[in-house]
């Protein structure tokens, strides 16, 4: 039985810094990269990636909807590219934003988080915004498997405000009440919990308070999106030492040599790690 992943998240940060890279084959980062644009083009792209981070980064994060976009064969290049990075020791966030009602978030819960399934990774990216509850079956699984999620809170695209933003019924903001929700499921756990939350590293003042999360915030929106490490320290405050920034295309524009995005994503770990933080 393996640990929880709150446990194993924060080992990989403290054995190989706070930074989780995404591997987002955008159609033009695989043109870029010399590559052509179909799944044996993916295939090589997903192997730079391994061979670049897998081992050296704490967390690797592919985005499924770059691989869905070629069918069963980029299916098939996402399933090895999660195996191979768990296997060199990586931890593997799935980002596929899942949320449903909860008889069908159960068959995404196997898909995802069950032991033995083709693509259960170490944790997946969830949308609570069905109901938190609604992801009871996936956060029941994460438990049992040792494995997480990282559920959207308060996202990095500008759209998101507007729901996540708007005040339920006692006041609270929706977001406040995921980060709410979170909290009670991670509260008492050590060193923290498995369920993380999705705070933008782009949305200024949160208004949130993440004081009794017990759990890690995953940070998107550093790198491309415009977020640099003064935002980090300005968005998150105290909160900071919880805080998994991450960068796809940022660290992805330095291919398509895997010495050289090694060393971009090296760089930017060592410039957070000067932050002092860690989860
Ligand atoms: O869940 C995510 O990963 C995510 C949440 C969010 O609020 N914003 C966000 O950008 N992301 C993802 O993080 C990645 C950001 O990519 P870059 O903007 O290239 O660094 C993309 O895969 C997004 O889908």
């Amino acid at each position: 039985m393996r640990a929880p992943f709150g446990a194993r998240l924060t080992t990989a940060v403290s054995l190989r810094g706070p930074l989780c890279v995404g591997v987002d084959p955008h159609p033009s980062l695989l043109t870029d990269w010399g590559l052509t644009e179909d799944a044996d083009g993916l295939a090589r792209f997903a192997d730079t990636c391994v061979e670049a981070f897998a081992g050296e980064i704490a967390v690797i994060k592919p985005q499924s909807a770059f691989f869905e976009a070629y069918g069963s064969r980029g299916i098939a290049v996402l399933e090895r590219l999660i195996a191979e990075c768990r296997a060199a020791g990586s931890l593997v966030l799935l980002d596929v934003k899942r949320g449903d009602v909860g008889s069908t978030m159960a068959a995404y819960a196997q898909a995802y988080l069950a032991e033995g399934s083709p693509l259960a990774a170490d944790a997946v990216t969830l949308s609570p915004y069905l109901g938190f509850g609604s992801l009871d079956p996936a956060l029941d699984l994460a438990e049992r498997t040792g494995r997480g999620v990282i559920v959207l809170a308060l996202t990095s695209n500008p759209e998101g405000a507007s729901v996540q933003r708007a005040r339920t019924g006692d006041g609270r903001s929706i977001a406040q009440s995921i980060v709410d929700s979170a909290s009670e499921r991670n509260h008492g756990v050590s060193p923290i919990g498995s369920v993380g939350l999705v705070v933008g590293a782009t949305v200024g003042e949160t208004g949130l308070d993440l004081s009794k999360l017990n759990g890690t915030i995953l940070a998107p929106g550093f790198g491309a999106q415009g977020a640099g490490v003064g935002d980090l320290v300005r968005v998150f405050g105290d909160s900071l030492r919880h805080v998994l920034p991450a960068s796809s295309r940022d660290i992805l524009r330095h291919g398509p040599d895997a010495a050289a995005l090694r060393t971009a994503a090296l760089r930017v770990r060592d410039s957070l790690t000067a932050l002092g933080h860690g989860v």
